[in-house]
C-alpha cells in the first residue's frame, strides 16, 4: 500500500473522526503520522483525570478542557503543517447534517455508545460516505468497514441483547460468582434499599410467617420494636440461613449439584454484638453521604484483599447499618451504582457470603465491583492496535480497494494462532430497515393500541429514532419540533392518543405508515397488521415488529462499549430473566464462523506458538 497512489489518496483525503477518547487519541496520532492532512474531529466531552492513563494526548493540566481541541493542539506540535478542525459538540447536533457529512471522503468512529454509532451510520448511508467503525473492550476490539451497497451497514445485524440468566440460577442454584453478584445487587440490594413496589424474586416468608396461612409478613420490613443490629442479623439469617435450608428441602434440585451450606450469624460471627459496636463513629465526621464506608468503619483498607467469611459478615452488617444511620433518605429509591462505595461494599459482602455457602470462590471488593458494574478495564494497547487497523481500512476505502476490505477482530487469546482475525465484510442485509428499503411488519391490536404506543415501544427504542415524523401517504399523523405551532402540536397529541382503529386513515385495517427522522436522514415503512392477542410472556409489548433479523440474545458484542449493551441489569417480571453483561464477544463468534471461508492467501497476522510477545506477519 506504499504506492504513490496511496500517498496521493491519503494527502488529498478529508477525514471526519468522531470521538477523541481512548481510540480517538491513538487514531488522530496515527492518521497524522500516516500522512493525512485534513482531519476534522468531533467530541462532546471534556478531559477527565481518569482519561489520562491511556488518552496520551492529554495531560493533567488539560483536565476540564475540550478533548477535540486539546487533541488537535497536541498533534499539531509534531505535525504543525496539517489541518485539524475540532468541534467540541455532540455528533447528533443538527448542524452536523447531510451536507456536513457529504464533504468527507471517509468517516472514522471512535465512539463508546450505540446511540451515536447508529446516528453516524445513518448519516453516512444518506451522504454515501464510507464509514470505518470500531470498538474495544479490554483486550477485545474490532474494526468494521461499511460502504453503502457493498458491505453491511452498522445496523444490518441487530445488536444482541445483554446476557441474561434464568431466575432459578440466580435465586436457587448459582454456580459462578457472577450469579451471586446479580443476586446481591438485583434482588437483595433492591429488596432492602430499592423501590418496595417492584416485583422481586427473593423469598420473603420467614419460618414463623410460613406457619401462619393467613398473613404473610415480609421479613425484609423492619419491625417497630427492632433495633438496627437486630434487623441486620435477622436479614442475614433469613437470606443466608433460612432460605438456603428451604432450598435444600427440595431434594430434586440437588441430585446432580453440590448442596449449599446454610450460613447463620451464630456460626460466622459468634462474637457479633461486640464487633458491631460503636464503629460507625469513624464515619461520623463526613457530611457527604457518598463517602460513608463500612470498610472505613471497620478499619479495612485494601480493596484488593479477599475477605474471609467473617470479614464479609462484618461488612454486610456494618454496611446495612450505615445505610439506615447515614443514608436513610436514600432508602426506597436506590438502585445499584458502581460508584456508590457503600453499595459496592454491601453487594460484595452479600455476594461473598452467598458464594461461600455454595462453595464458589470468594472475590475482593475490587473484583466484585468490576463484575457488578460491568467494568472492563480499558487496555491502551488494544486501542492502539485498533486505531492502526482503522487507518489501514481507511486507506483501502480511499483507494476503493473493495476486494481487500476486512473487518478485523482483536481477540484476547489466539485462535488458530491468530490474535488479529481479518474477515471479509458481510454483504448488506436485504431486510435491514436502515440501509435497504424493505418495509417492516408490525402486528398490533388496532382496537387497543394507540399511535403513541408505536412511538414509545417501537419507533424510539427499537428503530432508534429520536425525532420521528409519522405519515400515512401524504398525511402527517405525528411530528415534533420547536417550530411547530401549539394548535398543530395539540392535534398531533390528540391523534397520538387515539386507538389505531379510530384513526380515519387506518380504519380499513391493514395499512402502511412511513416513519422518517430528518435528523438521521432515515425513512422506513411499516406495514401495520391487526392481531387480536399477544402472549404476555413472550410479547410483553403487545405488538411484534418483524421483517428485520432478530439478534441472538445470549452474548453481547465485546467490542462495543455502548451504554445500551452495558445497561444496568434489570429484572423483567414478564420475561422472568435476570440479565448480566457477558464479556464474550458475539462478533468473535461471527468471526470464527466466517473464518471457515477465508482465503488462504489472506494477510493473516499470526502469533508464534510459545512467543507471546511478538506479532509476525505471515509470509506469502
Ligand atoms: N454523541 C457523541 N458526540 C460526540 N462525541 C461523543 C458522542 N458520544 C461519545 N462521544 C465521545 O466518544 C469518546 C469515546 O471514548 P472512550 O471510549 O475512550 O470514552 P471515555 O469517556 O473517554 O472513557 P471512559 O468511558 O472509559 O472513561 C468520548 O471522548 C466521548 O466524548
Ligand atoms: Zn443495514
Amino acid at each position: 500500500m506504499d504506492s504513490p497512489h496511496h500517498f496521493s489518496v491519503v494527502k488529498g483525503a478529508k477525514v471526519l473522526m468522531v470521538g477523541a477518547g481512548g481510540i480517538g487519541c491513538e487514531l488522530l496520532k496515527t492518521l497524522a503520522l500516516s500522512g493525512f492532512q485534513d482531519i476534522h474531529i468531533i467530541d462532546m466531552d471534556t478531559i477527565e483525570v481518569s482519561n489520562l492513563n491511556r488518552q496520551f494526548l492529554f495531560r493533567q493540566s488539560h483536565v476540564g478542557l475540550s478533548k477535540a481541541r486539546v487533541a488537535r493542539e497536541a498533534v499539531l506540535k509534531f505535525r504543525p503543517q496539517i489541518s485539524i478542525t475540532p468541534y467540541h459538540a455532540n455528533v447528533k447536533d443538527s448542524n452536523f447534517d447531510l451536507d456536513f457529512f457529504k464533504q468527507f471522503n471517509v468517516v472514522l468512529n471512535g465512539l463508546d455508545n450505540l446511540d451515536a454509532r447508529r446516528h453516524v451510520n445513518r448519516l453516512c448511508l444518506a451522504a454515501e460516505v464510507p464509514l470505518v467503525e470500531s470498538g474495544t473492550t479490554g483486550f477485545l476490539g474490532q474494526v468494521t468497514v461499511h460502504v453503502k451497497g457493498k458491505t453491511e451497514c452498522y445496523e444490518c445485524q441487530p445488536k444482541p441483547a445483554p446476557k441474561t440468566y434464568p431466575v432459578c440460577t440466580i435465586t436457587s442454584t448459582p454456580s459462578k460468582f457472577v450469579h451471586c453478584i446479580v443476586w446481591a445487587k438485583e434482588l437483595l440490594f433492591m429488596k432492602l434499599f430499592g423501590d418496595k413496589n417492584q416485583e422481586n424474586d427473593l423469598n420473603v416468608r420467614s419460618g414463623d410467617a410460613a406457619s401462619s396461612s393467613n398473613h404473610v409478613e415480609d421479613v425484609f420490613e423492619r419491625r417497630n420494636d427492632e433495633d438496627i443490629d437486630q434487623y441486620g442479623k435477622r436479614i442475614y439469617d433469613h437470606v443466608f440461613g433460612y432460605n438456603i435450608e428451604m432450598a435444600l428441602s427440595n431434594e430434586e434440585t440437588w441430585k446432580n449439584r453440590n448442596r449449599p451450606k446454610p450460613v447463620y450469624i451464630r456460626d460466622s460471627l459468634p462474637d457479633a454484638p461486640t464487633q458491631q459496636n460503636g464503629n460507625v463513629e469513624k464515619n461520623g465526621t463526613t457530611n457527604d453521604p457518598s463517602l460513608v464506608s463500612a470498610m472505613a468503619s471497620l478499619g479495612m483498607k485494601n480493596p484488593q484483599d479477599i475477605w474471609s467469611l467473617k470479614e464479609n459478615s462484618r461488612i454486610f452488617l456494618e454496611a446495612l447499618k450505615l445505610f439506615f444511620l447515614k443514608r436513610e433518605k436514600d432508602i426506597g429509591n436506590l438502585t445499584f451504582d458502581k460508584d456508590d462505595q457503600l453499595a459496592v461494599e454491601f453487594v460484595t459482602a452479600a455476594a461473598n457470603i452467598r458464594a461461600s455457602s455454595f462453595g464458589i470462590p470468594l472475590h475482593s471488593l475490587f473484583e466484585a465491583k468490576g463484575i457488578a458494574g460491568n467494568i472492563v478495564h480499558a487496555v491502551a494497547t488494544t486501542n492502539a492496535i485498533i486505531a492502526g487497523l482503522i487507518v489501514i481500512e481507511a486507506i483501502k476505502v480511499l483507494q476503493n480497494d473493495t476486494k481487500r476490505y476486512r473487518m478485523t477482530y482483536c481477540l484476547e487469546h489466539p485462535s488458530r494462532k491468530m490474535l488479529l482475525m481479518p474477515v471479509e465484510p458481510f454483504e448488506p442485509n436485504k431486510s435491514c430497515y436502515v440501509c435497504s428499503e424493505t418495509p417492516l411488519l408490525l402486528e398490533i391490536n388496532m382496537h387497543r393500541s394507540k399511535l403513541i404506543d408505536i412511538i414509545e415501544k417501537i419507533v424510539k427504542p427499537k428503530l432508534g429514532m429520536t425525532s420521528p415524523t409519522i405519515m400515512h401517504g401524504s398525511d402527517i399523523l405525528y411530528e415534533t419540533g420547536d417550530d411547530l405551532d401549539e394548535d398543530l402540536l395539540a392535534s398531533y397529541a390528540a391523534k397520538a392518543d387515539t386507538v389505531l382503529s379510530e384513526l380515519s386513515c387506518l380504519m380499513n385495517g391493514g395499512s402502511m405508515l412511513t416513519i422518517t427522522d430528518l435528523f438521521q436522514e432515515l425513512r422506513c415503512d411499516i406495514n401495520i397488521k391487526h392481531r387480536e392477542a399477544f402472549d404476555e410472556e413472550k410479547e410483553p409489548d403487545g405488538m411484534v415488529l418483524s421483517g428485520w433479523n432478530q439478534a441472538p440474545s445470549e452474548e453481547n458484542n465485546g467490542g462495543d462499549k455502548s451504554p445500551d449493551n452495558n445497561e444496568k441489569e434489570t429484572v423483567s417480571s414478564k420475561k422472568r430473566k435476570l440479565s448480566e453483561d457477558g464479556l464474550q464477544s458475539e462478533e468473535t463468534t461471527r468471526a470464527n464462523k466466517k473464518l471457515e471461508v477465508i482465503d488462504e492467501d489472506d494477510d493473516l497476522v499470526m502469533l508464534d506458538d510459545g512467543d507471546f510477545g511478538t506479532f509476525k506477519k505471515r509470509q506469502s
